[in-house]
C-alpha cells in the first residue's frame, strides 16, 4: 500500500528542486556578475570562522567527483576545524589553458551550473576566471574570491552585528598538489602566496601519496598549518578523461555525472 503525507513540510532535498531559476553567468566579461544566490550573508556560529572554498580545475565535463570533494570537504571542515562554510565556488578555467580535452569555457560553465542548480544548496559556479582574455594563475584567481566576497560584498556579518573577514580557500585532489613539484609550472611566490595567505583542502586521490608529498615539499611543508587534508571514506576515481573517451565511442555514461549534464553534452556534440 502506498501513502501520501500532502501536508508534511518538504524535506531539504526537494526544496532544492524548486528553487527559482538562478540567474547564469554570462559568456562575455562585460556582461560578468560574481554569483552571491546561496553565499550566506551571516554567520550562524558566532565563534567560528566564516569560510569559502573554491575548487579551480577543468571540470570538462564536470563529474559526480567533482560534486562529491565539496561534500567531502563539508564534512571534514564541521568535524574537524573551527570554521563555518558560507559557500563553494566552482571556477573552471579559461581556454587559454592548454589542456587536452577542454570543451569551450562557455560549455564548462553551463555544464557546472546544471550539475549543483537542482542538487546543492551552497555550490555555485563563478565565469570570471573562465572570461579572462589570457590563462590566469591560480593565485590570482584566489585574489579575485578576496576581492568579492571580502571587499566588494564586505564579508560576513554575525549575530551581533559584527563583520568578519571571510577566510577563502583552494580545494584540490591530491594530484593537483603534487603538481606543485613540477618544475616552472607553479611560481614560488605563488605557492607562497596560496599557502601563507588562503589555505588548501586536500582531497586524497587514489594512487598519490599526499602525507608524503607534504613532507617532501618545502613550501607546503612550511604552511602546513593551512594545509587539510581529507580522507576519501568512499573511494571515488570518476575520471573526466575517461567520460570524454566513453562520448567519443559511444559508450554511456549514465551514473557518473548527473542527467543534466549527459543531456547537454549530447545536445551540444561535445566530445564526440
Ligand atoms: N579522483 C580524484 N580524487 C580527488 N580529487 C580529484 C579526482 N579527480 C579530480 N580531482 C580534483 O578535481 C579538481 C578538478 O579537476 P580537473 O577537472 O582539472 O581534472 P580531472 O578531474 O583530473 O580531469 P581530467 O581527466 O580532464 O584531467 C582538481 O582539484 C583535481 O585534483
Ligand atoms: N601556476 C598555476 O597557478 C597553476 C599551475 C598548474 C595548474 N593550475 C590550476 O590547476 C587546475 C587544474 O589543472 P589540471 O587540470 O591541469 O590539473 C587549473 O585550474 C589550473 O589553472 C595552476
Amino acid at each position: 500500500m502506498t501513502t501520501s503525507n500532502k501536508n508534511a513540510s518538504p524535506s531539504a532535498t526537494e526544496r532544492e528542486e524548486d528553487d527559482p531559476i538562478i540567474k547564469l553567468q554570462p559568456s562575455k566579461l562585460e556582461d560578468y556578475f560574481f554569483p552571491t544566490h546561496r553565499l550566506k550573508s551571516r554567520l550562524e556560529d558566532n565563534t567560528k570562522e566564516p569560510l569559502v572554498i573554491v575548487a579551480c580545475g577543468s571540470f570538462s565535463p564536470i563529474t559526480y567527483l567533482h560534486l562529491r570533494i565539496f561534500e567531502m570537504a563539508k564534512d571534514y571542515i564541521i568535524d574537524n576545524t573551527h570554521f563555518e562554510i558560507i559557500g563553494g565556488y566552482y571556477s573552471p578555467v579559461s581556454d587559454h589553458y592548454t589542456k587536452e580535452g577542454l570543451a569551450p569555457s562557455y560549455h564548462r560553465v553551463r555544464m557546472c551550473e546544471l550539475a549543483v542548480e537542482r542538487t546543492s544548496q551552497w555550490l555555485m559556479v563563478d565565469a570570471w576566471e573562465s572570461l579572462q582574455a589570457e590563462y590566469t594563475q591560480t593565485a590570482l584567481v584566489m585574489d579575485h574570491f578576496n576581492e568579492e566576497v571580502n571587499i566588494k560584498c564586505g564579508g560576513v556579518v554575525t549575530a551581533d552585528g559584527e563583520t568578519r573577514k571571510v577566510k577563502i580557500m583552494l580545494l584540490a585532489g591530491g594530484d593537483l598538489i603534487e603538481s606543485f613539484k613540477v618544475p616552472k609550472l607553479w611560481l614560488d611566490e605563488d605557492l607562497h602566496h596560496i599557502l601563507a595567505d588562503y589555505g588548501v583542502l586536500i582531497v586524497e586521490r587514489t594512487g598519490v601519496d599526499v602525507w608524503g608529498f607534504l613532507l617532501s615539499h618545502d613550501i607546503l611543508y612550511q604552511h602546513r598549518k593551512n594545509v587539510y587534508v581529507i580522507k576519501q571514506l568512499i573511494y571515488n576515481d570518476i575520471s573526466s578523461t575517461k567520460v570524454r573517451l566513453f562520448v567519443k565511442r559511444g559508450m554511456s555514461i549514465k551514473y557518473l555525472l548527473p542527467n543534466a549534464v549527459i543531456k547537454y553534452i549530447h545536445a551540444n556534440g561535445l566530445y564526440k
